[in-house]
């Protein structure tokens, strides 16, 4: 299978916390891989590393991409605060490729309106970013992800806190942009979505306990040893 991204003994973390340890992997092409594991196992800092925007501290990663990735965070809190549109907000999607604030052609304007239409908020174009549900939002921070046209997409728990048709609509698109040869990691905390994926990554305590066919990786047994409840003390 063709490799994405590959992970050589990485370890990376935060100024005062180390919290990757010497994780060896890789990222498929042309699939989704789903990272998981429980609060605070490292997800979001595997994302961080894997979209290059965390450095880390030790080994090598290695990248089969062309430009940078597109990385959805979980909440856009520089968006938020400004007085943007959904549209604007997608619209920023084309900055990688087209430099912060200049005019869009005529081909990035039909990317955006591509993107809105596919993530069901062309209605909500011209509402406050600031202004939109948990659920809508993300949708449009998705859209800006889909809008910057990467080969690898990034996204950081997409679909948490959304109802059960904005979660079939992110997955359904999410599967039609891996067809169309993009490359989707993200993290969630739905074992059914992980269950999907084809290829997964389980973190424990910034360690990588399994990776592979999710079949394979999300056994009972993984799953009891590592969501084990922690004990009261
Ligand atoms: N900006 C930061 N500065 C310092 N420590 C951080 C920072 N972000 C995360 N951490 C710490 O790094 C560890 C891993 O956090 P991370 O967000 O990667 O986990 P996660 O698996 O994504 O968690 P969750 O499921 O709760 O989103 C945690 O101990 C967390 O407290």
């Amino acid at each position: 299978m063709q490799r994405q991204v590959g992970l050589d003994g990485v370890s990376a973390g935060y100024a005062n916390r180390a919290v990757l340890d010497q994780l060896t992997l890789r990222i498929p092409a042309f699939t989704t891989t789903a990272v998981v594991g429980p609060n605070g196992s490292g997800k979001s800092t595997l994302l961080g590393v894997i979209a290059g925007v965390i450095r880390v501290t030790a080994g090598e990663v290695e990248r089969r991409t062309d430009g940078r990735a597109a990385y959805v965070t979980q909440r856009s809190r520089a968006a938020d605060a400004l007085p943007l549109t959904v549209r604007d907000t997608v619209a920023m999607g084309r900055w990688g490729a087209r430099g912060p604030w200049r005019r869009l052609s005529r081909r990035d304007l039909d990317v955006v309106e591509t993107s809105m239409r596919r993530l069901g908020i062309s209605s909500l174009a011209h509402r406050q970013l600031g202004e939109l549900s948990g659920g809508q939002r993300q949708r449009a921070l998705v859209a800006q992800g889909l809008a910057q046209e990467a080969d690898l997409l990034v996204l950081d728990e997409p679909t948490t806190g959304l109802d059960a048709t904005a979660q079939r609509l992110i997955a359904d698109v999410l599967a039609e942009v891996t067809e169309e040869g993009v490359t989707v990691v993200q993290a969630t905390h739905d074992l059914e979505v992980a269950r999907s994926a084809g290829h997964v990554l389980l973190l424990q305590e910034g360690r990588l306990r399994g990776q592979g066919d999710p079949r394979e990786v999300l056994t009972g047994d993984a799953i009891d040893e590592v969501w084990q409840l922690p004990r009261r003390e």
